[in-house]
């Protein structure tokens, strides 16, 4: 007889509700919930006094595979995904080679077969010469187009600062379309600036300065103009500015929407107070803003003008940090740490653990048409993890699972820990110890 697993007497953290609950996985799937009898083919997990996730569905990470593996790779930061409770990802096309055409997207879901622990979705990255291409592509083969990062291989790529591009993009692409929204125009006038009184060797708390707020807002307000226009399916990826949020609405039905946005943990986490202490290690893009800005993210995030949490977790090795400002690589890992990071907000009373779920799990699925996943519901794949929610430990070096082996949240006491993580039914993470040898499968979605 086939084993199942029945974890025992949970809060079962979903839809708006925390209710104590016994969960039976079976065959990949959750096969019932409510008040389970033990049976002796189970194999039964004691969830008392622990809250029961589904598990978070991550819109946007860069894991480096192919090509940019010295940084990271679909089986090392898959690892530090589920670690962290992340049971699926959405993957972004700035590798090498970079991912503009099906063909490649085809052999990333190959690689990923073979390396990755967590379920797997890769954005066809759209880099303004592509666009044709990408029209005539039948949408159900992606999951939606972005460039995000495709703007460090090739000067002008930057979609949202080339309106005739966006407006072919936006006439004509009936898939979601993800934008890095920053206008170039703006960045180039205030690095020059900069360059000529600091040189090379800018301080990293002039970041948010150079890729300030004027050049975020400018790029989103023009992009959503557009997509306004063609009726297009536009999403703004990792927003970062107060003053954007006020351009979105939350009077509609996320399902419903046709524009959307989201936060990425960091910009929720850090301000420009922690550039002093962190430097290039916090030197993201978009940048980290000011404290106001934060509060006023959570807020969005709280009034619904902000759809769902990613992490837009962007591993470099310490040495691509470590240079002057020029040189210094933008992004840095955070997948292992955003549900940590959240729940620590919840035990600050700013978020309630229901609304941390609907935007790290429920909304990423709604969003991105995931037909399958996100929820904890009979029929569904068994995506969940465990958490402790009065556990303390600290982040350290020994404790990292990136291949990068930094993180600039290192020497942070969480106050919650993610303890065990199921992805399609299988117990793949148990107190630090993986099963290696089961791989996840490509998230299913239904693109209308
Ligand atoms: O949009 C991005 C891309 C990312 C990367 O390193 O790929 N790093 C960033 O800081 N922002």
């Amino acid at each position: 007889m086939k084993q199942k697993i029945l974890i025992k007497n949970t809060t079962v953290v979903n839809e708006g509700k925390s209710v104590l609950a016994d969960v039976l996985l079976s065959d990949g799937f959750i096969q019932q919930i409510g008040t389970i009898n033990i049976e002796p083919n189970y194999k039964v997990i004691d969830g008392t006094g622990k809250h029961l996730f589904p598990g978070i569905i991550d819109g946007q990470v860069h894991f480096r595979d192919p090509g940019l593996t010295h940084k990271g790779d679909l089986y090392t930061e898959s690892k530090a995904a589920i670690a962290g409770g992340v049971t699926s990802f959405i993957d972004m096309p700035n590798t090498v080679p970079n991912i503009l055409t099906v063909e490649s997207l085809k052999e990333k879901y190959e690689i990923a077969s073979k390396k990755s622990l967590a379920n797997y979705s890769f954005f066809l990255g759209v880099n303004g010469e592509n666009i044709d291409a990408i029209i005539k592509t039948d949408t159900s083969q992606f999951i939606g187009v972005s460039d995000d990062g495709l703007y460090f291989t090739k000067k002008g790529n930057l979609l949202a600062d080339n309106p005739e591009t966006m407006e072919k993009l936006f006439a004509n692409c009936k898939s979601i379309i993800a934008i890095h929204s920053e206008k170039e125009e703006i960045i180039e006038h205030n690095e020059k600036a900069f360059r000529e009184k600091y040189g090379d060797d800018i301080p990293a708390k002039f970041h948010p300065i150079i890729r300030s707020t004027e050049g975020c807002y400018e790029a989103t307000k023009r992009a959503i103009e557009l997509a306004k226009k063609h009726n297009a399916r536009l999403h703004i990826l990792h927003l970062t500015t107060e003053a954007e949020t006020h351009l979105f609405q939350n009077d509609i039905p996320l399902q419903e929407k046709k524009i959307t946005t989201e936060v990425s943990v960091h910009h929720l986490w850090f301000s420009d107070k922690d550039y002093e202490r962190l430097g290039m290690l916090i030197k993201w893009n978009p940048a980290i803003k000011t404290e106001e800005d934060k509060d006023g993210l959570l807020k969005a995030l709280l009034d619904d003008k902000i759809d769902i949490i990613t992490t837009d977790h962007a591993p470099h090795t310490l040495e691509e940090k470590q240079q002057p400002y020029f040189q210094s690589m933008s992004g840095a890992p955070m997948v292992q740490h955003s549900l940590n990071c959240m729940l620590e907000f919840y035990k600050q009373d700013l978020i309630s653990l229901e609304k941390i779920v609907e935007k790290m799990c429920h909304n990423p699925a709604i969003l991105y048409n995931i037909t399958n996943r996100g929820f904890i519901r009979k029929g569904y794949y068994a995506d969940l993890t465990l958490v402790d929610l009065n556990n303390q430990w600290t982040v350290a070096k020994d404790n990292l699972l990136y291949k990068c082996a930094w993180s600039p949240l290192e020497g942070t006491t969480f106050h919650t820990k993610i303890i065990q993580t199921f992805v399609n039914g299988k117990l793949i993470y148990d107190h630090g110890i993986f099963q290696e040898n089961s791989f996840g499968m490509p998230i299913e979605f239904s693109n209308k």
